[in-house]
């Protein structure tokens, strides 16, 4: 039998892992992962793992590199023929990178080897309601979005990836609803009905959707329907299939650089081809169809809780997505994720840092992490941000964080003394939004 496959699409930062960590606690079925993260730091995979109890078991597969042409055509197909031989489930669930096109990855499962063994079932695609409605519910007219296609300099808006995400799914996930006010949500909901009439919506807030309601749609159904989804209809007709490379005239020709992050490895695997199928090579590679920049800010050393954050407050509008651990200096238990994402961040306690754990312990989780780098001194703290960005001088933003660092008196000073809001104890959050610039602590 094959095994069922849902994609999971959404903007940087709409929701995704939120809701799938919620998905792998609540669901009754076996799930099997597979995320594609934007960026050198693989912050998905590490927090699904924090969250779950799968730390240990391969169901998570993680692809390192968010270039979905050349990292998802290959690779995909064959991680996951390979996931599907050596463990057991009963679901195949894919996160779309934030600036992954749902359809080079369904694709993989209609037409590539993996189609066989599984079978795409739908695709749900999760939006950010707060975001949505600034970007596309503005006017009073009742005027539908449209796609604009890329601009003088061949760069598309971030704006059509949300519209082309939409258009191509058969479940919409409205979420952070807790953002918006009920007239504000009900307008999305028509927007999107009136884009996407095909596909089912749910409201919700920090994705919180019933299982059952996700795994269990057979929206495409040929035989009974006669008719596929819009979606299916375009996978299947090639014709159509690249449609939004129509009017795409810039350059997609050799020498570009394909904005891989750092790391990533071509030649990984024997025979290893880049898995491009001549389709996979006429468009542009998402980040630069988007204009999208990434860059990983590491430094051990930590933040002056302060300044770091009035940074939270303040940060510049090019920045479209920033994640990763944080070592704020109070805080020397606490490895605390930091996550931007529309106009709020969030400080969250995920874990602790193995280094304030006791000496057995410490040699514990070191023995089982060989690659763990460790210093003499701090052990594993450290500052690991992925910062994603569109029209961003990420230079500019690396010297205000890097302002934001204890300086050498700072170092020797009592770390306890510092005026502290950053969050203490496992799960809790402290939210910075920065249109009120006000700091909010919650526990969830
Ligand atoms: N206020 C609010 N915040 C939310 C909600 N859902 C998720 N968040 C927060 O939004 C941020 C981004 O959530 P993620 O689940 O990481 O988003 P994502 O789509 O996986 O992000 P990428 O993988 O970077 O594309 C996190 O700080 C979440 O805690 C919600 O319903 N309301």
């Amino acid at each position: 039998m094959a095994i069922p496959v849902t994609i999971l699409c959404g903007e940087l930062g709409a929701g995704k892992t939120t809701l799938l960590s919620g998905l792998l606690e609540s669901s009754d079925r076996e799930i099997g992962l597979v995320v594609n993260d934007v960026g050198a730091v693989n912050v998905d995979a590490d927090l699904v793992e924090a969250r779950t109890d799968l730390s240990t078991g391969e169901e998570v597969l993680a692809l390192e590199n968010g270039c979905i042409c050349c990292s998802l055509s290959g690779d995909l197909s064959r991680s996951v023929i390979r996931l599907q031989r050596e463990r057991e489930f009963d679901h195949l669930v894919v996160e779309a990178s934030g600036v992954g096109e749902p359809e080079p990855i369904a694709r993989q499962f209609v037409r590539g080897p993996a189609a066989g063994v599984y079978d795409l079932e739908s695709v749900v695609t999760v939006v950010d309601a707060r975001r949505f409605h600034d970007r596309f519910v503005t006017s009073e007219t009742d005027e539908v979005p449209a796609i604009e296609g890329p601009d003088e300099t061949g760069t598309r808006p971030l704006a059509d990836l949300v519209l082309e995400q939409v258009e191509f799914c058969d479940l919409l996930v409205v979420n952070k609803c807790d953002l918006v006010t009920e007239t504000e949500r009900d307008r999305v909901v028509a927007v999107l009905e009136t884009l996407q009439p095909n596909a089912a919506v749910r409201t919700t807030e920090y994705g919180r959707v019933d299982p059952d309601d996700l795994l269990g749609i057979e929206c495409f159904d040929l035989e009974e329907t006669g008719e596929s989804a819009g979606w299916k209809r375009a996978l299947e007709d090639e014709s159509v299939a690249h449609t939004h490379d129509e009017g795409n005239d810039h350059d997609h020709g050799e020498g570009h650089d394909h904005g891989h992050s750092e790391g990533h490895d071509h030649d990984r695997g024997e025979g290893h081809d880049h898995g491009h199928d001549h389709h996979d090579h006429d468009h542009a590679h998402p980040h630069e169809e988007y204009g999208i920049e990434v860059d990983t800010y590491r430094r051990r050393r930590p933040f002056h809780p302060e300044r770091f954050a009035a940074l939270l407050a303040d940060l510049p509008d090019g920045l479209v997505r920033a994640k990763g651990l944080c070592w704020i200096a109070g805080r020397e238990r606490q490895a605390i994720t930091m996550s931007f994402a529309g106009s709020e961040t969030s400080l969250e306690v995920t874990g602790r840092w193995i280094a304030s754990l006791s000496a057995e312990r410490q040699e514990r989780h070191r023995s089982g992490q060989p690659d763990l780098e460790w210093d003499e001194q701090w052990g594993d703290r450290e500052t690991r941000l992925a910062l994603i960005g569109r029209d961003l001088e990420i230079g500019a933003l690396t010297d205000r964080l890097d302002d934001c660092l204890l300086t050498d008196d700072e170092m020797d000073a009592d770390w306890t003394a510092f005026e502290n809001d950053a969050p203490t104890a496992m799960s809790e959050t402290a939210t910075v939004s920065a249109d009120a610039r006000e700091q909010t602590a919650e526990n969830r």
